[in-house]
């Protein structure tokens, strides 16, 4: 399959109460190939009008929806789990197109994006309550769990099918309908979810994509009192915005924020076990992830052996190009912004003192691709110390102790994951319980699970997804108390 139109999971439309539909204004956004430029399509440019009917749809499927047993809820999001595996292919290759990634990283996304629905499935029929001893003897005292209601979901462009499945999978098991917003990049892995998800019988308006004007569609959910969970993946910024939002009506509120993740590498580390985590935390996804690597603090007397072992390893494993192409597995950025945040990082840090030691500039490619980057000696007042860099510059930081360490990797508003390297199981126990973050990887760069709760403290933001506390987030809790005759 070459182009997106043979594909037969392509959809250049909105979802919305069952049927594929267009702007009412007729306007459409370009869906650009990071990787060429080349537009591959176009999708309807949705706004107040289209979001407030895909809220009336949600609304009306509500009461039939959370009717159904836990057991046939489940069953409908393992046919669409089915069907995702069943198409992962395809489902790649339209992700390949719109967001870059390379194929193989691709498909590995839309595996892990299917895991939340077998997740959610296997957790919907264990939503479960509580009896609790009453005050006086002819009392009863129950607790419940019932669905929260209609749920408005905005998602990013970085995970264009895991950062849906993963809200998705757990409104849908829980009872609500949900209308997401997609982000304009990256629209078609959606629709092609929206289309296995009408395959798998889930009903109509239970499951509608609008994609469009992000600000007017923000507040047409925000505004809706019939919307009763927000739950919103992407940048502080607009997170910040959505959570000011979100209080005119008191909605739930998940935020999957920034993050700003240290990679603390102790002189007791295995220092070839640490530089094969570092390479999978830093250039996962060419670097834009939440939980990407964005400070390594190494300690001064290993640190010329790290930087050495990385440098190696950077040069050996990396392969700068199309994602297409058999073999690449660091793609282009996202977009030009992108690039030059990146070169911004890169020239800030050397002006002020860092040493260059592989890299620094845009890729000989052009365009949206960056060189692999590493730079060591660097320090508390350059720009990449404090801001997420979301590409692939590995920057090193000199720490002396294990106090310096920690409070190096704590100095930052964000805290949303971790990762350090040590095999003194003392020391693992200080640094895990001191670290502020909401998920620390200890002695692997990998730690992305349906089955844990994924999600950051500080200005990373509130509540989880995934594991049974996923679930949690869209559910109410009831509490029942009975007086007997
Ligand atoms: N914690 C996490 O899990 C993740 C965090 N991020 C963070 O997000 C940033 C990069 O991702 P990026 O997608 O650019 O983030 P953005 O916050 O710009 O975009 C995320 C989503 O929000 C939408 N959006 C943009 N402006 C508004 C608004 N005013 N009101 C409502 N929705 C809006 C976008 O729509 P549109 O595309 O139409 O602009 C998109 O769908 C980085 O800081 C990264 O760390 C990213 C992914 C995961
Ligand atoms: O591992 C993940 O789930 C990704 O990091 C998701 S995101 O938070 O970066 O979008």
């Amino acid at each position: 399959m070459q182009s997106l139109q043979e594909s037969t999971l392509y959809r250049p439309f909105a979802y919305i109460d069952g049927s594929w539909v267009a702007a009412d204004s007729g306007e459409q956004i370009a869906v650009i190939n990071p990787a060429t430029g080349e537009q591959i399509g176009q999708v309807p440019r949705l706004g107040r009008g289209e979001t407030e009917r895909a809220i009336e749809a949600a609304e009306a499927a509500f009461p039939a929806w959370r009717a159904l047993t836990a057991l046939e809820r489940a069953d409908i999001l393992m046919k669409w789990h089915d069907l995702m595996l069943e198409h992962q292919d395809e489902l790649a290759w339209i992700m390949t197109l719109e967001q870059g990634k390379p194929l193989a990283e691709a498909a590995g996304e839309i595996a892990y994006a299917a895991s939340f629905l077998r997740w959610f499935a296997e957790q919907a029929r264990r939503v479960s309550g509580e009896t609790l001893p009453a005050a006086k003897p002819n009392q009863r005292i129950l607790v419940t769990k019932q669905p929260v209601g209609v749920v408005g979901a905005i998602t990013p462009w970085n995970f264009p099918a895991a950062m849906i499945t993963r809200k998705a999978g757990a409104a849908l098991g829980a009872g609500c309908p949900i209308v997401i917003k997609p982000a304009s990049q990256t629209p078609f892995s959606a629709t092609a979810l929206a289309l296995l998800a009408e395959w798998a019988g889930v009903p109509r308006g239970v499951f509608n994509v609008v994609p469009g004007k992000a600000s007017e569609i923000a507040a047409a959910l925000t505004e809706s009192p019939a919307v009763r969970k927000i739950t919103f993946t992407g940048s502080t910024e607009v997170g910040r915005t959505l959570m000011a939002q979100a209080s005119r009506h008191i909605q739930k509120l998940s935020l999957e924020l920034g993050g700003n993740a240290p990679f603390i590498v102790f002189e007791d580390a295995d220092l070839d076990a640490a530089v094969e985590g570092a390479m999978a935390a830093k250039f996962r996804n060419a670097g834009q992830t939440c939980v990407c690597t964005n400070r390594f603090l190494v300690q001064t007397s290993v640190i010329n052996a790290f930087c050495e072992k990385l440098a190696a390893a950077m040069n050996s494993e990396l392969r700068v190009g199309n994602g297409a192409e058999a073999g690449v597995n660091i793609g282009p950025l996202i977009d030009d912004k992108a690039v030059a945040k990146v070169s911004e990082h890169v020239h800030d840090a050397v002006d002020k003192g860092a040493e260059l030691l592989l890299g620094g500039n845009p890729h000989p490619l052009g365009g949206n691709f960056f060189t692999p980057t590493l730079i060591n000696f660097a320090s508390a007042e350059m720009t990449v110390a404090s801001e997420e860099t979301f590409g692939p510059l590995a920057a090193v930081f000199p720490f002396e102790d294990e106090e310096d360490a920690v409070a190096q990797a704590n100095d930052t508003e964000y805290g949303l994951a971790a990762y350090f390297y040590s095999r003194d199981l003392s020391r693992v126990w200080r640094v895990a319980e001191a670290l502020e973050y909401g998920m620390v990887g200890i002695n692997t760069g990998l730690i992305s699970n349906a089955s844990a709760p994924f999600g950051g403290v500080k200005a990373s933001g509130l509540g989880r997804e995934g594991g049974h506390q996923g679930m949690e987030e869209f559910l109410e809790t009831k509490y029942l108390c009975m007086e007997l005759e």
